[in-house]
């Protein structure tokens, strides 16, 4: 049952388990645990429905969603690989968390990634080929928009068309797809053909899978918040609960445990503060984080489990000391390399003229056909750099991607604005395996204040050669036969960047994230002295808390990480119900 204030939730129940956000990891558990009738499960989000948020829906719009009440509006402190600028760090705050506002790349991950996860762990359960089930139990392949024959564009063995997430190719042919094909057989060596990047093996180009119901987004919300499972009377879902901290109700065996939430109304924007009265609820069970990298470690910290150092310094009492929790945030740094083309046929066409987007959006909501019914990304590449003079190699493995590009059919860019005028190709590269580590600090004891938020972007001299060679590589594309006649010349930012120093300095001037915060909460072996979680989730030296979403991953992985948090959640709910004999 879906619940949009405190005071409508029935007063007698009580839960067994209350989960802390709505997004991928926090949606994918609250509906399978609640699928057995007798288990009783609250779900707490602090942002509102995701039902008819239009830049929610229609896929190409999720640009939209940015600083508005459906973000969480967060700023970066100054990034010095940024040369300073602090940056715009938008997260989903709706159902479906960032899986609502997110621009639906989906993919698995490397299979060297996964066996990494179980080494690291020290769980088999995490390795490749055991996550193969949850794999399939999320994904569900289903036709594109257009109906188009997919043969030589995905290979259907490997894909589940039952699970839960709707998964699906490009619905909306672009005018340089015949090119990217050559591209890959005129520069094989470097960027050969992928048939199916979700297969292990990631390296190449391919065609994007991507989370959309052939012409709608398809979400944590929309997949396992569907009507049919928020019917369930021992689902309890209430939105627009901000939770401010977890309360200590006891000891078990000399753990402190941690069985009580404390929320207030969230009607108030990020930076406020609510006046609303503090509900405490509590889980007989366990209570579940999923807020997200940057919730997750606001929360434990607000709730006197984190660096003692730091909470003593805030006035906050140290239940447990624990120096890992906020630390090793890591994201994937973004650089948008935009292009002029010869074609009148991008989508800068609808992004710079108002009639023109309000034409399509009818064509979308008359037909669901057209180009909104794709994200901006268009295809996606793979690499790694040919040599690494910094030594220790970032990557699970020789198969794994130091890099990734994206080709976009238009201007995207959240660090140049947009022209009013002209036809352009963007092909974004993104180091999706950085050695720079930073954290999520407290700023104030209020709930409601963002925390300090240093993702530390090309924070390394390896991470700026990584980014160095990804634009070097890009360029080496645009040059081949293969886009002679449709690439007419770099843009201007990167037109200028001209030598070794003018192209760090564009880097600098320029990059931002592709929003993937990770981490700050990571799994460790059990009993290890390090890291936040054993590897089912379950907070170490506490009792009745676990966490389940992109904080308790040890390493970011090299891929788009929604499927990855979706993953997670799968196992996580299994490993919950295994420990409670729940079938
Ligand atoms: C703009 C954007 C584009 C992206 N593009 C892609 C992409 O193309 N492909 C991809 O794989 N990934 C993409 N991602 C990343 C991906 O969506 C996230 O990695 C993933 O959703 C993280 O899952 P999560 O469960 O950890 O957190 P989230 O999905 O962010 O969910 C956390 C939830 O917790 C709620 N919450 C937080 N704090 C509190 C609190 N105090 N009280 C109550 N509720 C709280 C939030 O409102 C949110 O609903 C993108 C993300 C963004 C923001």
């Amino acid at each position: 049952t879906l619940y949009e204030r405190a005071d409508q939730l029935p007063a007698s129940t009580s839960y067994d388990f209350i989960i802390v956000g709505a997004g991928a990891g926090g949606t994918v558990l609250a509906n399978r645990l609640s699928d057995n009738p007798g288990t009783t499960v609250l779900l707490l989000e602090a942002g509102p429905s995701n039902l008819g948020v239009t830049d929610a829906i229609i896929p190409m719009l999720p640009q939209g969603l940015a600083v508005t009440t459906y973000d969480w509006n967060y700023t970066t402190t100054p990034q010095s690989g940024f040369a300073g600028r602090s940056i715009e760090y938008p997260r989903g705050r709706l159902l479906g968390g960032s899986t609502s506002t997110n621009t639906m790349a989906y993919t698995r991950a490397s299979s060297e990634e996964w066996d990494r996860y179980a080494k690291l762990t020290g769980d088999s359960g995490w390795s490749w080929k055991n996550m193969q089930k949850y794999m399939l139990m999320n994904e569900k392949f289903v036709p594109s928009a257009d109906g188009h024959n997919r043969t030589n564009q995905y290979n259907p063995a490997l894909h589940s068309t039952t699970g839960m997430v709707s998964i699906s190719l490009p619905g909306y042919p672009h005018p340089f797809d015949s090119r990217i094909i050559e591209t890959t057989k005129e520069l094989s060596k470097d960027w050969p053909f992928n048939l199916d990047m979700n297969s292990g093996s990631m390296l190449g180009i391919g065609w994007p899978q991507q989370s959309i119901d052939a012409f709608a987004r398809s979400s944590g919300a929309t997949a396992y918040l569907a009507p049919q499972y928020l019917a369930r009377k021992n689902l309890h879902v209430l939105t627009n609960a901000h939770v401010t901290r977890l309360i200590q109700t006891g000891t078990d065996s000399g753990k402190p445990a941690f069985r009580s939430v404390e929320y207030t109304t969230a009607d108030v924007p990020t930076g406020g503060t609510s006046t609303g009265p503090r509900i405490t609820v509590s889980a007989k069970k366990e209570v579940i984080l999923a807020a997200g990298a940057i919730g997750t470690a606001q929360i434990l910290k607000l709730s006197g489990i984190g660096p003692q150092k730091e909470l003593s310094a805030l006035g906050i009492k140290t239940i447990l000391n624990n120096p890992s929790v906020g630390a090793n945030l890591t994201d994937h740094p973004l650089l948008s390399n935009i292009f002029y083309v010869n074609s009148n046929d991008t989508f800068d066409t609808f992004t710079m003229n108002g009639t023109l987007i309000a034409e399509d959006i009818a064509v979308w909501n008359a037909t669901h056909q057209g180009p909104l019914v794709d994200s901006p990304l268009a295809h996606l590449g793979w690499a790694r750099v040919p040599s690494n003079p910094y030594g220790a190699d970032t990557t699970a493995g020789p198969t794994t991607p130091h890099y990734e590009i994206l080709f976009s059919n238009g201007f995207l860019s959240s660090t140049t604005p947009l022209p009013s005028s002209g036809h352009f190709m963007t092909i974004v590269t993104a180091i999706t395996s950085p050695a720079a580590r930073g954290s999520v600090t407290l700023k104030s004891t209020n709930p409601f204040d963002q925390p300090n938020i240093d993702p530390n972007m090309l924070g390394t001299d390896y991470d700026m050669y990584l980014m160095e060679s990804a634009v070097t590589a890009i360029l080496k594309i645009a040059a081949a036969n293969a886009w002679k006649g449709y690439i007419i010349k770099p843009f201007e930012d990167l037109a200028a960047a001209t030598t070794p120093a003018k192209l760090k300095a564009y880097i600098q001037a320029k990059s931002a994230t592709i929003f993937h915060p990770a981490c700050t909460a990571a799994m460790s072996p059990k009993g290890a002295s390090w890291g936040v979680t054993d590897p089912d989730g379950v907070v170490k030296n506490i009792s009745g808390l676990r966490i389940i979403d992109a904080s308790i991953l040890p390493v970011i992985p090299s891929a788009h990480p929604q499927a990855v948090i979706y993953f997670l959640g799968e196992r996580g709910a299994a490993l919950v119900k295994q420990q409670y004999g729940i079938n």
